[in-house]
């Protein structure tokens, strides 16, 4: 399990933001080259975030390129200066079509064995930003053994809708919904979208819960102080890694006596359970949290 609990746009025509951006301990920093960067600046961009990979260290956080569209005439010249760079990973934005995933595949493959990289390196993540990528979400998924995760870009969907985004996000209720069984199917992490408002926290941090209570397994984010909320809402809690560790002794159990499940505290606990149990553990694992818990 790789942790992308926060995936942190920095835009690409901004020195300043791209070279402070490792300070923040983001899972994931997403540079972009896209919509925060206007048609002027989009070839400058590329040499800034092109420099930038080749001197920067990004310390423990795994950087991704948001290219341009394929329905612009940019992306190729974007990946052809990005990709002998060896970000971990692409970040496809506005995906349509299985098609569109395979020709990015083919292109990236390509400049891979140019630059003397092992074909199929760089990852994929693909963001769905209209009615018909999510309707095609799934086809998106398995495209290509290089994608790692599907994303949803709220606000280009809810234009492309023709409905208004708002704080509480019914809109974007069904759309959320069927990225994250597409996700799920594929095998791939589900990552939800960006929450403008940088200084409405609450809001903020309803919407990241929503996100995790619906199986998102992280959050696009725009701004620094986003990162420790998401974070915070991500953490398993100690409750949750008690119960996880008292699930897997009383599994032991039962499977020493040959059965499959048992009861907890009145509760069944069988297979489905147990599996809940080792991803919180795996998660708390891996943030380090498993120590801490004699101290709950
Ligand atoms: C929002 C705001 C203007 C607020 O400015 P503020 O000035 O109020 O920020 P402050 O908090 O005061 O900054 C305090 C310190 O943090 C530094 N700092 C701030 N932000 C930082 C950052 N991102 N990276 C590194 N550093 C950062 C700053 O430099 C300062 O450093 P210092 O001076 O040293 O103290 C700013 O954050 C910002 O520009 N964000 C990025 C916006 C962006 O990328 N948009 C495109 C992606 S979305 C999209 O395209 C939609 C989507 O496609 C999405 C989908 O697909 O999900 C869809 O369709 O939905
Ligand atoms: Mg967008």
């Amino acid at each position: 399990m790789k942790l992308r609990r926060t995936l942190l746009y920095v835009p690409g025509n901004n020195p300043n933001m791209i070279q402070d951006s490792m300070i923040y301990g983001a899972d994931t920093i997403l540079i972009d080259l896209e919509d925060s960067v206007s048609v002027y600046e989009k070839d400058a961009a590329r040499y800034l975030v092109k420099y930038a990979l080749r001197t920067l260290d990004f310390g423990k956080s795994e950087v991704a390129v948001r290219i341009n569209g394929m329905d612009t005439p940019y992306w190729r010249h974007d990946i052809s200066m990005i990709i002998p760079e060896r970000p971990d990973m692409i970040r496809l934005p506005k995906a349509e079509s299985a098609g569109d995933v395979k020709t990015l595949d083919a292109a990236i493959s390509d400049l891979e064995a140019a630059s003397g990289i092992k074909v199929g390196t760089t990852k994929i993540m693909v963001s769905i930003e209209s009615a018909r990528g999510l309707k095609n979400a799934y086809d998106i998924a398995v495209a290509s053994r290089r994608m790692v995760a599907i994303a949803i870009g709220g606000e280009d969907f809810t234009a492309d809708l023709g409905v208004k985004k708002t704080r509480e996000g019914n809109e974007l209720l069904v759309a959320r919904g069927e990225l994250v069984l597409a996700a799920r199917a594929a095998g791939v992490d589900a990552i939800d979208s960006v929450f403008s408002d940088v200084n409405d926290e609450v809001g903020f941090r309803m919407e990241t819960e929503k996100a995790k209570a619906m199986g998102f397994t992280g959050k696009s984010v725009i701004n620094p102080r986003q990162i420790p909320i998401v974070h915070d809402v991500f953490k398993p809690t100690c409750e949750e890694i008690e119960e996880a560790l008292k699930i897997k002794e009383a599994i032991k159990e039962a499977e020493s006596r040959g059965s499959g499940v048992i009861s907890l505290n009145g509760k069944m606990v069988d297979r489905p359970i147990v599996k809940r149990a080792e991803r919180t553990l795996e998660l708390a694992e891996m943030l380090g949290l498993i120590k801490e818990v004699a101290a709950c």
